[in-house]
């Protein structure tokens, strides 16, 4: 059970939600990555939005490449503004998780009545 994809999804999520490896783990703080000395004891290497091992995300790389491109782009070209209706964006999401179930086998053997 503990290396199906379902549990890693869940222990990750109470990795990322702990607050012995994040400080204020239920806050948005992208200062945590820029030295912040709030947040000098985070455990920076905990957080592994693409997973670690054999089943790892594949497309890393290329995400990486888009990611900075898309930036990129959007920061050069555009004057940004947060709407004010969208100011609680991140207090609103809602997070699901997929159960995956694996076979459920049953041999029937006709009753035989007398
Ligand atoms: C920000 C972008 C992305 C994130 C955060 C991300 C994250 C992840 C994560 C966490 C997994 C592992 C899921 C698990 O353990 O069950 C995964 C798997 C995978 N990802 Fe991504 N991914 C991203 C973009 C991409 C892109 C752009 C591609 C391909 C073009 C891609 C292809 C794959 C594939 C093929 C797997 C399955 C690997 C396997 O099961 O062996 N991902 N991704």
């Amino acid at each position: 059970m503990s290396n199906t994809p379902f549990a890693r999804k869940v222990i990750v999520a109470i990795l990322y939600h702990h607050d012995s490896i994040f400080t204020e783990p239920f806050g948005y703080h992208p200062e945590c990555f820029l030295n912040d000395p709030r947040f000098a004891n985070d455990k920076r290497e905990a957080l592994q939005p693409f997973h670690v091992g054999s089943r790892s995300c594949l497309g890393r790389n290329l995400a990486y490449i888009e990611m900075r491109l898309i930036l990129a782009r959007l920061i050069w070209n555009f004057d940004m503004k947060i709407a004010h209706d969208s100011l609680d964006w991140y207090s609103r999401q809602k997070m699901y998780l997929l159960w995956e179930k694996g076979p459920l086998n049953v041999f029937l053997t006709p009753v035989v009545r007398k």
